[in-house]
């Protein structure tokens, strides 16, 4: 069996939004050909042989953009199709235009897909003390309080490049000041519990409600020695779980986070912070709003690009 790429068109506006929805069905890896990037190309060495090219002259897209997700053999690809077109069609419903939203699937015959999206993917420092290394790369950090996150990120979502990811990275560096236990919801490649226990949390348990998910962060929490003793399960949400944490994370779409809310204060000692992101921006307030319902305070919330995280806290009695 070969692998599928399956091509949305949109417009430049969605193509955050598109490229989330493409990784979190599955995807490996994601390319992204948007009119909007050439428009603003200056005059640089685009040839072939690093010769001065005028961008205009180069073949590119008119308009708008095509964002290409490349799913393995196992994937069950009308299923797939099904499932992305009505995501991407919903994105009208967070105020996203994601026309022409046409999703189509070709299948590649090249093997080398599973692993071609690798050279896109570098040490990247994420936070001062955060800096994400692939598993297949030899990194040496540039300062002593440098810490790293050695990761394959495989099937899982959670390269920790993604706006999400990066906001959550920064909430825990915020939030985190050593000996924290913690929950991590929608754990992916395990990516934010490495990032903990780097940081000083104490016992920390990371659940995803897909089982490749956690076999991913099984992985990864293996290759990070500081991270080996983080417990992992196949959960949906907090649901079953009843105790009592300093911290729940959770990166994870607006109407997921939505019922999560509940579970995550109940779990949660007085004083315990609640760390979310997967907010679009439409959906800001709606979350939001939820959480200061709920009885949390919101202390601190962030942004990057059209994504936004939130830092909460459980009241403490003396705080009532
Ligand atoms: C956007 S990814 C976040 C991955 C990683 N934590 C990060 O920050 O990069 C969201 C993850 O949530 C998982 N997920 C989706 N719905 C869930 C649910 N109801 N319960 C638990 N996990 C869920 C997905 O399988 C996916 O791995």
């Amino acid at each position: 069996m070969n692998w599928t790429a399956i091509v949305v068109e949109t417009s430049t506006e969605a193509v955050d939004a598109v490229s989330y929805i493409l990784t979190d069905t599955g995807a490996t890896g994601v390319k992204i050909d948007d009119a909007a990037d050439y428009q603003k190309l200056k005059p640089g060495k685009y040839g072939p042989y690093g010769e001065i090219v005028d961008p205009s002259t180069l073949p590119h897209r008119e308009e708008g953009a095509a964002v290409t997700g490349y799913y393995p053999p196992t994937t069950f690809v009308p299923e797939k199709i099904a499932d992305i077109r009505q995501r991407v069609a919903k994105l009208a419903d967070f105020g996203l235009n994601p026309a022409p939203a046409r999703v189509a699937a070709e299948e590649i015959d090249n093997q080398d897909w599973a692993t071609a999206w690798q050279k896109y993917y570098h040490p990247v420092r994420v936070t001062r003390e955060l800096t994400i290394v692939p598993q297949w790369e030899e990194y040496t950090p540039a300062t002593a309080d440098e810490k790293l996150l050695v990761l394959d990120p495989g099937m899982a979502f959670g390269t920790g490049t993604h706006p999400t990811t990066q906001l959550m990275l920064q909430a825990l560096t915020i939030a985190l000041r050593g000996g924290e236990s913690m929950i991590d919801v929608g754990t992916g490649s395990g990516v934010l519990s490495i990032a903990a226990k780097q940081l000083g949390a104490g016992e920390v348990w990371a659940y995803d409600i897909d089982d490749v998910a956690v076999k991913s962060a099984k992985k990864n929490l293996a290759l990070n020695p500081i991270a080996k003793d983080v417990h992992t399960g196949v959960n949906s949400l907090l649901d079953g779980i009843h105790t009592q944490v300093d911290l729940v994370v959770a990166n994870i779409l607006a109407e997921i986070i939505l019922p999560l809310v509940p579970q995550a204060f109940e779990n949660l000692k007085p004083g315990g912070k609640f760390l979310t992101s997967g907010i679009i921006n439409t959906k800001f307030e709606t979350v939001k709003k939820a959480i200061e319902a709920q009885g949390f305070v919101v202390d601190e919330t962030m942004r990057i690009k059209d994504w936004y995280g939130i830092i909460a806290h459980k009241p403490a009695p003396e705080e009532a």
